[in-house]
């Protein structure tokens, strides 16, 4: 059986040079706040991947109470989902992930991102997609206070 997950991720903007997306460091004037490296692409992916396995959520499995996860690489995260996908029997079919910011620009590094990605989860590069979309100065995003990212994923039988 196919089956679908959402995910959805944000993080306030704060002091800092750089923001992680996808496992790709992208110079920014800002960093952001997060008990973990921070990545909001990551972090909707995975929750996207528990979703459709209805295993919860990132939370769940990587508390932020918990201080083995402080400064985290998230894709460390992502890998362990997929140990998690492959005890069921589950791989990656697609991902569609979408980050929502005025700045930094995400398109230059989407293939970068996509490669880690996939390289995590074990599959094809052509099975990653990575979008970006601006809210046109509206909004928290819209205000630079923060990134967002949505993330859309099928996982098929391994
Ligand atoms: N942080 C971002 C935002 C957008 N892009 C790219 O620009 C295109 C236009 O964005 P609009 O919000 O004005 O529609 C968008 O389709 C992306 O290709 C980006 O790279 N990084
Ligand atoms: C990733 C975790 C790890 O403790 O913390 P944060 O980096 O704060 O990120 P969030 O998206 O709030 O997800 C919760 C946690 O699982």
């Amino acid at each position: 059986m196919i089956r679908i997950g959402q995910g959805f991720d944000v993080h306030a903007f704060g002091e800092g040079d750089h923001v992680m997306l996808g496992g790709v460091r992208v110079a920014h004037t800002q960093g952001v706040l997060a008990h973990s490296d921070g990545d909001v692409v990551l972090h909707a992916l995975c929750d996207a991947l528990l979703g459709s396995l209805a295993l919860g959520d990132i939370g769940k499995h990587f508390p932020p109470s918990d201080e083995q996860w402080r400064g985290a690489d998230s894709r460390a995260f992502v890998r362990a989902v997929r140990g998690l996908m492959l005890e069921r029997g589950y791989v990656l079919g697609n991902a569609d992930v979408t980050v929502i910011c005025e700045a930094p620009k995400v398109l230059p590094h989407a293939d970068a991102m996509r490669a880690n990605i996939a390289a995590d989860l074990g599959v094809d590069i052509d099975r990653v997609s990575i979008k970006a979309t601006t809210t046109e100065t509206l909004g928290f995003t819209g205000r630079r206070e923060g990134i967002a990212a949505l993330a859309s994923v099928l996982v098929q039988p391994a």
